[in-house]
């Protein structure tokens, strides 16, 4: 089944066209990693398949609903980390993971005892009565994975999560992406770190200029060269576009 699709999504801010025909998929117990350069439309596309913003054409769909129009079921199935990470600041980090696993429509009882589980899982335990707002950076990264996953999605979405993370929190998000895609969540995640979406990626596609320009085959050697030659490719032959995006209006 189909988790997640974006299909001829064109999305322009001014002149800009941020999404400009991009087609991608991500089938269930897939692990999908997009990679492209700032700015090549990595999170537009993400933020276009949650619904937080319009496509000027093209669809969006997750679990075969339009993602525009989703309700609160298909949402309850999704789980996703788009730019900052989710969190209350006023709230526990054990509080903000309980209300996020009743947000996605776990019961009372449910909700706790997911919110002691992912505390443990992610190593939160020594932050767990502290306010969200107290936190480092990378531990509101794993807050905010925590909110995410706690309800097992059946659809999980990740813009550049180990942005932050120490080496024990990619291990331990390593783990958690992994897990997913094994009991049969699609999972689409952005990443600037080719290596490491080498590790655990069975697609690995390159977006850039809003468009699918390759793929790269998982685990095969010096991905960055290839990386660098598919972008270069794209440019050489479309100066023009190339040019007006770096000369669009903010
Ligand atoms: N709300 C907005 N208003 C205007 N332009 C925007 C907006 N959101 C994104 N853009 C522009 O759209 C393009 C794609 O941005 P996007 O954030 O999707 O890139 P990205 O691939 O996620 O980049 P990065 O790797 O830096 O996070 C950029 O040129 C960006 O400046």
């Amino acid at each position: 089944m189909t988790a997640l699709e974006l299909r001829d999504a064109v999305r322009v801010y001014g002149g800009l066209r941020a999404l400009d025909g991009l087609t991608l998929a991500v089938e269930a117990g897939e692990i999908h990693a997009i990679v492209g350069l700032n700015g090549a439309g990595k999170t537009t596309a993400m933020k276009a398949l949650v619904g937080h913003t319009r496509l000027d054409s093209g669809a969006a769909t997750i679990l075969g609903a339009p993602a525009a129009s989703a309700g609160p079921v298909t949402f309850a199935r999704l789980g996703f980390v788009i730019d900052q990470p989710f969190g209350y600041p006023e709230l526990t980090v054990r509080d903000n993971i309980v209300h996020a696993a009743r947000l996605h429509g776990l019961d009372r009882h449910a909700a706790v005892s997911a919110a002691s589980s992912w505390i443990a899982r992610l190593e939160l335990g020594p932050w767990a009565a502290r306010r969200a707002r107290g936190l480092s950076l990378g531990n509101r990264q794993r807050l905010g994975l925590a909110c995410a996953a706690a309800h097992d999605p059946d659809v999980l979405i990740l813009d550049e999560p180990t942005n932050a993370l120490d080496p024990a929190g990619v291990l331990l998000l390593r783990d958690v992406i992994v897990a997913a895609a094994a009991r049969g969540a699609g999972v689409l995640v952005s990443s600037h770190h080719l290596d490491e979406v080498s590790r655990i990626a069975h697609r690995i596609t390159v977006v850039h200029a809003g468009r699918v320009v390759g793929a790269l085959e998982p685990g095969h050697a010096d991905l960055e060269h290839r990386f660098f030659e598919m972008v270069r490719a794209w440019d050489a032959d479309h100066r023009e576009d190339a040019l007006a995006r770096q000369e669009a209006p903010a």
